[in-house]
């Protein structure tokens, strides 16, 4: 076996490293890979990271990617799983044990060394119904953290036969990264069952032309998947057992992914287990997956659904940045803040603020658009360890990362959309994070024209919830609002 170990930094405080596998001596990793060491990035030249709003796709992958990266648990959920079975007469079987689900000891010991204690939510119900013979058809939606990835993979790793050396089981992910990301997952849960081996089908794996590859697993994105199995052959894709779509959501929102995709699921064999997951379930999503999965099983997770019922809500009247910068000094000379989120609307004002907080003393993490995926996923990382304690970013930067500790949240800008109209959306979910699970969180709205009072007056008409004036210059009425 041959093991490329790659320690990848990219910045003083983060560093992820990644284990290229291969049994082979002839699959030696080009591109990417072999440069030195200390310049070595994970991520493609130029990052996928800026001008998210020109860039549906790499943005949706690159947000997904960051949760990955930060997230060290899963995601609190008390919603209900909903399962629609294909054979409602069949009876439903979930699991509140890994013990229950008869894994093989190699597996449940890797699941155990991963800190896995029991199963998930969408685990109990979706590990049974894909460990089930015959296999069965599976379209899962939950949201990112539930714990699909660790799910899949354990059904993948379950079905594999180790004596046989070919590709059995097939997964594609939207973007390089992410298909490294759960080859890790792969990798790790296998790590007690070294009979089957994982293989990389991404670009910068080149392969000698005529080899048919030996690996049971393959893990790649649907360029070099499809590659792999129609115009190189390294794959037998009628032989594959198991295929996983992961990531759907992300998929359709890149460009040609999606043909792609049906091309590889329509090479497979009608007797292969088809497994589809997404964070979400749009109408695009759902037609995509009832292409790639005939006659599936649907399992669904609700969201937990934000709310505003747990949050006090503010707002400050300022006539400048600067008076909205003063505003914030006499609110933090007046209550003690644990931790705090700061959104700006543009890029130039949040590096601003940032650099009058840190004058004023203030440990202060920035998020900014033109910073690189893995450059993010560390300033979040350090604002979750507590590092930081003020978070100052742009709604485009901060989208869709969950970073739950944060007791107070400040739009130093109110949240419009494009054409100038309240995003009632983001402003639930910039302020929904800070009253999760019950907590009581606080909102402070800068409002600095009439522009603004305008917005934050049909915001308060949308919510049905009123938002307080606060006095700033009064150091009493301040620290009330802590109470
Ligand atoms: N049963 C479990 N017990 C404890 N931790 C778990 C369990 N299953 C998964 N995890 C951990 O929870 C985190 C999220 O899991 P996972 O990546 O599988 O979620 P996901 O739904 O696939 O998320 P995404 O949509 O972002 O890929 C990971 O750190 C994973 O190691």
């Amino acid at each position: 076996m041959y093991k490329y170990e790659f320690t990848l930094c990219t910045s003083r405080d983060f560093a992820l490293s990644v284990d290229v596998v291969s049994r082979h001596a002839c699959y030696p990793y080009s591109g990417p890979f072999m440069r030195n060491q200390a310049q070595t990035s994970l991520f493609p030249a130029g990052g996928v990271s800026v001008a998210p709003h020109k860039q549906r796709g790499p943005t949706h992958a690159a947000q997904s990617l960051l949760n990955k990266l930060i997230r060290s648990n899963l995601v609190n959920t008390t919603n209900q799983v909903e399962v629609l079975q294909r054979d409602p007469t069949s009876p439903l079987y979930s699991v509140k044990s890994f013990e229950e689900l008869r894994l093989k000891p190699q597996l449940l010991q890797g699941v155990y060394a991963m800190g896995f204690n029991r199963p998930s939510k969408i685990q109990e119900t979706a590990l049974p119904m894909m460990l089930a013979e015959p296999p069965q058809n599976l379209i899962a939606q939950s949201q990112s953290g539930t714990g699909k990835t660790a799910a899949f993979v354990l059904a993948m790793l379950s079905h594999v036969d180790p004596e046989n050396k070919w590709p059995q089981c097939l997964c594609v992910s939207p973007t390089y990264e992410l298909a490294l990301q759960t080859g890790k997952v792969i990798e790790q849960m296998g790590k007690f069952y070294p009979e089957v081996q994982l293989v990389y089908a991404i670009r910068g794996n080149k392969l000698e032309r005529g080899t048919k590859l030996q690996e049971q697993v393959v893990i790649g994105t649907p360029g070099t998947v499809l590659d792999w199995c129609q115009k190189l052959k390294f794959i037998d894709p009628r032989k594959i057992k198991v295929f996983v779509l992961d990531e759907a959501d992300v998929m359709i929102a890149t460009q040609g992914h999606q043909d792609q995709s049906i091309r590889i699921q329509r090479m497979l064999p009608k007797t292969c287990q088809m497994l589809l997951f997404s964070a979400t379930f749009e109408d695009t999503v759902w037609n995509f997956a009832k292409r790639i999965v005939p006659d599936p099983n649907i399992i669904k997770l609700k969201r937990e659904e934000e709310t505003l019922d747990t949050i006090k809500q503010y707002y400050v009247i300022c006539n400048s940045k600067e008076e909205k910068f003063q505003a914030l000094c006499n609110i933090y000379g007046a209550i003690t803040i644990a931790q705090a989120m700061i959104f700006c609307h543009t890029r130039k004002t949040a590096g601003w603020l940032a650099g009058e907080l840190s004058r004023e003393g203030h440990q202060v993490a920035l998020l900014s658009g033109e910073m690189q995926v893995e450059q993010r996923a560390a300033v979040i990382e350090r604002f979750r360890d507590g590092k930081e304690k003020v978070l100052v970013t742009t709604n485009v930067c901060a989208r869709g990362i969950d970073v739950e500790q944060v007791s107070v949240v400040i739009n130093f800008d109110l949240p419009v959309d494009k054409d100038g109209n309240p995003d009632n959306e983001t402003y639930l979910h910039r302020i929904g994070r800070t009253g999760r699970f019950g907590k009581r969180g606080l909102a402070i709205n800068m409002v600095d024209s009439r522009f603004s009072m305008n917005i934050l007056d049909r915001i308060q008409e949308h919510f049905n919830k009123k938002i307080e004036k606060l006095d700033t210059d009064d150091l009493d009425e301040i620290e009330k609002i802590a109470n």
